[in-house]
């Protein structure tokens, strides 16, 4: 238990350096993902006899994970519109953790226990009108989101049953596979200089990592959402389903993935990865203070202001 606290309060990329010995966490990547299922000590805690075992203990988040299968449903649950607030961030890098840390889990899939929106993206609130402090904190847990899904070892797949904007698209974004209800009412995008803001450089590599260098540039400058056919064109999305059956299409795609030997996926994961985390894990201080630097200005907070005034209006 005392290593599974270790490796769940100092994050992914500290406990897989304890795991293997390794000092820095530009180094050990590769390293590290081979021998990520390795340590079993520490996991033995999540072992259940019950094929199903919820995890979550937060109202905002629900994981359930099939020791059978070795897949667990992870659904995002913050209504009304799943935005990523300091909570559910916190929630999420702390489930994905234990997942990670779990022998028996080799894939997650992402979806939304509410219809029509999968995520609206992080939570505008958080980051208005509020002391440095929090802009700090807040950040510091988008960051530990993002590092936790996009360097997941275990296959993650992102079953997109609504809109989602920003923050949202970023997590379908990390994972290694992404389905979209076929519904044209919905949309999907890097969305923020609409709101006079700009995605940092994670985000950029995050989205160029999954369309390329062209798309990145216009979709980000544009602030470009797309319809599911549009984003499955452009390579956002690599499928659209029918609505109905978006959980059950992400289930059939999980079982293809999981027919590859972990080790040798993994390992093929971390190097397309590496120089993606290792380049955020090298500046991750000065990322937070340029964000909180950046969100403080008057300029800023006031097109915030502006934009979630325009959300509230009716829509027509
Ligand atoms: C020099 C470089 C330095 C760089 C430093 C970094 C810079 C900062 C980078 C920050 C990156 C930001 C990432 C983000 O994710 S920002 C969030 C972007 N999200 C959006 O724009 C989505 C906005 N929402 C919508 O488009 C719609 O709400 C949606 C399609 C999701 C759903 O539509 P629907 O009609 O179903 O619902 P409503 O619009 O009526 O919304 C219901 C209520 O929810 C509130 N809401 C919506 N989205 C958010 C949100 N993201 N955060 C907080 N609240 C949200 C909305 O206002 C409604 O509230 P009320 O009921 O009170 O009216």
């Amino acid at each position: 238990m005392a290593a599974l606290l270790l490796r769940t309060s100092r994050g992914l990329g500290a406990c897989l350096r304890v795991a293997t010995g390794c000092p820095s966490p530009s180094s050990c990547v590769v390293a590290a993902w081979s021998s990520a299922r390795w340590p079993r000590e520490g996991a033995v805690a999540w072992r259940t006899h019950a094929q199903v075992r919820h995890y979550s203990s937060s109202d905002k988040l629900s994981i359930d994970m099939d020791d059978k299968t070795g897949v667990a449903v992870l659904k995002l649950s913050n209504p009304p519109v799943n935005s990523l607030s300091l909570e559910l961030l916190t929630e999420l890098a702390i489930g994905l953790d234990k997942l990670e840390m779990n022998p028996s889990c080799r894939g997650v899939i992402m979806t939304s226990a509410h219809p029509h929106i999968f995520s609206a993206g992080l939570d505008v609130s958080e980051m208005m009108g509020k002391p440095t402090e929090h802009y700090r904190e807040f950040w510091r847990a988008v960051q530990e989101m993002w590092l936790k899904l996009y360097g997941s070892s275990l296959v993650t797949i992102a079953a997109i049953n609504g809109s989602s904007p920003a923050g949202g698209c970023l997590m379908a974004m990390c994972c290694d596979y992404r389905l979209m209800a076929d519904n044209p009412k919905y949309s999907i995008g890097l969305n923020e200089t609409k709101l006079g803001i700009v995605a940092p450089f994670w985000f950029r590599d995050t989205m160029m990592g999954v369309v390329g260098t062209r798309v990145t540039e216009r979709s980000l400058q544009l602030g470009l959402m797309y319809s599911p056919a549009e984003a499955v064109h452009v390579g956002l999305v690599d499928r659209t389903v029918p609505e109905e059956t978006v959980f059950e299409e992400a289930r059939t795609e999980m079982a293809r993935w999981l027919k590859i030997p972990d080790h040798a996926r993994q390992i093929t994961k971390s190097m397309m990865r590496k120089t993606t985390i290792d380049h955020l894990l090298a500046q991750r201080d000065s990322d937070i203070s340029n964000f909180a630097n950046f969100i403080s200005k008057d300029s800023i907070q006031k097109s915030l202001t502006a934009y979630m005034q325009a959300l509230r209006q009716p829509k027509k």
